[in-house]
């Protein structure tokens, strides 16, 4: 069964085309993060769902009903935001209880949703708080428990870490991650962090100037990207692109390696000096200039004592390396 299904979907801003031609399924069950940079129309594609925008043309369809004139809260669908968008003067139980009680669910109906998402999300000890005394991290977990209750088809997340500070985020990353398997729900997650769309996603959208530039799961992006945009946008630190490159390439194109495949060696294919060093800890991540005066990261893993001015060759494995021809598309080589 489709949970989700986009069929051509345009939307423009006066004459501004935000979404270009968008065509997308979403199984049931599924974690489909929509990534890309800042302004490529992923907020918009998924107010677009939620029906918080109407499409210019095209079809959204949820449960495998046609959804384009049902107004938002009748989709069967629960949005969570960046900025929790919770009730200042509700407490916690009040906050997440609200929708139920718009919808005249019964009490009892509330009260076993609401503890039940208490629960889950281990809010136990702040349902009597109100929203001002609670940390970042424990509002969002409110504004996640408020969607959960209402047991949607369709989850739909808007960089709901971005207000958080680094550690938070990995934690609360890893349990939406958990409410996912437990919960066994469709959801959609947009994010322009990286990390984020390959931890979380069963599915990736890469999205740029309002067009899907790739869909696959986070390791067929990672390994197999179709362009050089898809293949710089995943992994960090990001893959190297060479002009200048060892191997044969068609007329002004690229190669790609990334920073974990450019390997220290005594005698290699690229020569240059170290420009700057990164000592992670558990990694080392060298800034290198190239004899032909192109800007490389290799990143090492463990302590690396290679020092800042120290010439350096390396290599890389060729079957490792990306080519892209002079439009950026992927090619074999
Ligand atoms: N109501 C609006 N009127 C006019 N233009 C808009 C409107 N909403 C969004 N846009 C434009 O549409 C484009 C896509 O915006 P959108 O917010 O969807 O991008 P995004 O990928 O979510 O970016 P970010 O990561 O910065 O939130 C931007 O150029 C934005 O300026």
């Amino acid at each position: 069964m489709t949970a989700l299904t986009l069929t051509n979907i345009n939307k423009s801003f006066g004459s501004v085309e935000v979404l270009k031609d968008i065509n997308l399924t979403v199984d049931d069950g599924e974690f489909v993060v929509f990534v890309g940079p800042s302004g490529c129309g992923k907020s918009t594609l998924l107010r677009v769902i939620a029906g918080l925008e109407d499409a210019t043309s095209g079809t959204v369809s949820i449960g495998g009903d046609v959804v384009n004139n049902v107004p938002p809260a009748k989709r069967g669908i629960a949005m969570v935001f960046q900025s929790y968008a919770l009730y200042p003067h509700l407490s916690v139980r009040d906050n997440m209880a609200l929708g139920l009680k718009q919808e005249k669910q019964p009490k009892s109906v509330i009260d076993e949703r609401v503890g039940k998402a208490v629960q889950m999300l281990d809010l136990n000890d702040y349902i009597d708080r109100r929203p001002s005394d609670l940390s970042g991290g424990q509002r969002q977990r409110v504004a996640i428990g408020r969607a959960i209750v209402r047991e949607p088809k369709l989850f739909l997340f808007d960089e709901p870490l971005s207000n958080l500070d680094a550690a938070l985020r990995m934690n609360t990353r890893i349990e939406i991650a958990e409410l996912h398997r437990t919960l066994s729900a469709s959801m959609i997650y947009v994010t322009h962090d990286q990390t984020e769309a390959m931890t979380l996603a069963d599915k990736i959208v890469v999205l740029r100037d309002g067009r899907v530039e790739q869909v696959g799961s986070p390791m067929e992006l990672y390994n197999n990207p179709a362009n050089r945009f898809v293949a710089g946008f995943l992994g960090s630190p990001a893959m190297n692109f060479l002009k200048s490159a060892p191997i044969n390439l068609p007329k002004n194109g690229t190669l790609g390696v990334r920073p974990e495949h450019l390997k220290l060696v005594k005698k290699g294919r690229i020569k240059g000096h170290v420009t700057h060093v990164e000592r992670l800890g558990g990694d080392t991540n060298l800034l290198v200039s190239t004899e032909q005066k192109e800007a490389l990261t290799v990143r090492l893993f463990g302590q690396d004592s290679t020092a800042i001015g120290a010439n350096i060759e390396l290599d890389f494995d060729d079957q490792r390396a990306f080519a892209f021809d002079a439009d950026n598309n992927r090619i074999s080589h």
